[in-house]
């Protein structure tokens, strides 16, 4: 009904709801599991492929056909809104006939029918909105400088590692890489080549490992290497071999002028995370005690 004279208002409901950036549903299950849109009405760019004619008759065939691990992700949150009566509140990928599937999300209450359960709900496109999520994650775990993930992703990543270790009794290695006067090569070359070689070594070090290992920043001028399934003896292979790397490359300022040191621990099978990281710290301190480029263990 209209307000006042001056904004033109819509004159019904339907003609409201074709005009929104999504979709109004009811969507019904019955007890032996029969899926389908009793009613579906709204706009939106990603729902207009959607086959509206179909879901009213049948929803199972484009509920199976979700990307990835959506279908039975789904399927669960179906089956808990519908046993204890809650909103059914997730998200999914519709695939889309051009370009990457998009991100619907959907909330919706249920109502218990005699044959069934019923749904009153909405769903909308929220793919901008997840792509900023993904982007904002990135950023806080990624240490802008380098790309190189930073000590929060590190952790997180190290805490699952040694978890596994524990559960599997398989072997985990880090190694704690700091480079060598790094103040004097700031004020000898000047802090824009001390980026550079910051820039430079992450790259490099990331080639001379395995995908499954992670270069992580830890902040300054110190890096750390995780290993999994490294065992110490091979940990400490690799970093003879990543120092000589890096004191033989040429950073822009000559061979030689850059050097690391670097301190190894084997993760032991239950021990707290800190416990093993202040191993390798201690190790680090003691290479850079007998006179750093090179790399050392506690006994
Ligand atoms: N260019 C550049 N310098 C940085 C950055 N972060 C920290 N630094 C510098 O790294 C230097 C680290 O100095 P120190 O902690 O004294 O260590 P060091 O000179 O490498 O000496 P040792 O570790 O004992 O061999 C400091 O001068 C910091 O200003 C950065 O992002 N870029």
């Amino acid at each position: 009904m209209p307000v006042n004279n001056i904004v033109p208002v819509l004159q019904s409901a339907d003609s409201l709801i074709s005009r929104i950036p999504g979709v109004i549903f009811q969507f019904y299950r019955t007890h032996c599991g029969r899926m389908h849109f009793p009613y579906l009405e709204g706009g939106g760019e990603a729902l207009v492929h959607i086959d509206r004619q179909q879901l009213a008759h049948d929803a199972g065939q484009l509920i199976e056909h979700l990307t990835g691990c959506d279908y039975p992700k789904i399927m669960s949150s179906i089956e808990r809104s519908a046993r204890w009566m809650l909103p059914l509140t997730t998200r999914f990928r519709l695939p889309f006939p051009k370009g990457n599937p998009h991100w619907i999300a959907v909330s919706a209450n249920p109502s218990p029918l005699p044959n069934g359960v019923r749904w009153d709900g909405i769903m909308m496109d929220i793919s901008d909105q997840v792509a900023e999520e993904e982007r904002l994650r990135k950023l806080s775990n990624t240490d802008p400088l380098t790309g190189l993930p930073n000590r929060r992703k590190l952790m997180m990543h190290l805490t699952h590692l040694t978890s596994l270790s524990t559960r599997h009794g398989t072997p985990l290695s880090i190694m704690m890489v700091d480079i060598d006067h790094f103040k004097q090569l700031n004020d000898r070359w000047g802090h824009l080549q001390g980026d550079s070689v910051l820039e430079q070594l992450a790259v490099h070090t990331q080639k001379l490992l395995r995908c499954e290992d992670m270069v992580a920043r830890l902040g300054g001028e110190e890096f750390m290497v995780v290993l999994p399934l490294t065992p110490l003896q091979q940990c400490h292979k690799l970093a003879d071999r990543l120092r000589h790397a890096i004191a033989n490359y040429d950073f822009g300022i000559g061979t030689g002028n850059v050097t690391i040191s670097i301190g190894i621990a084997e993760f032991r099978c239950g021990e707290p995370l800190v416990s093993l990281i202040k191993r390798a710290d201690q190790a680090l301190y003691g290479a850079k005690e007998i006179g750093r480029d090179c790399v050392c263990h506690l006994p």
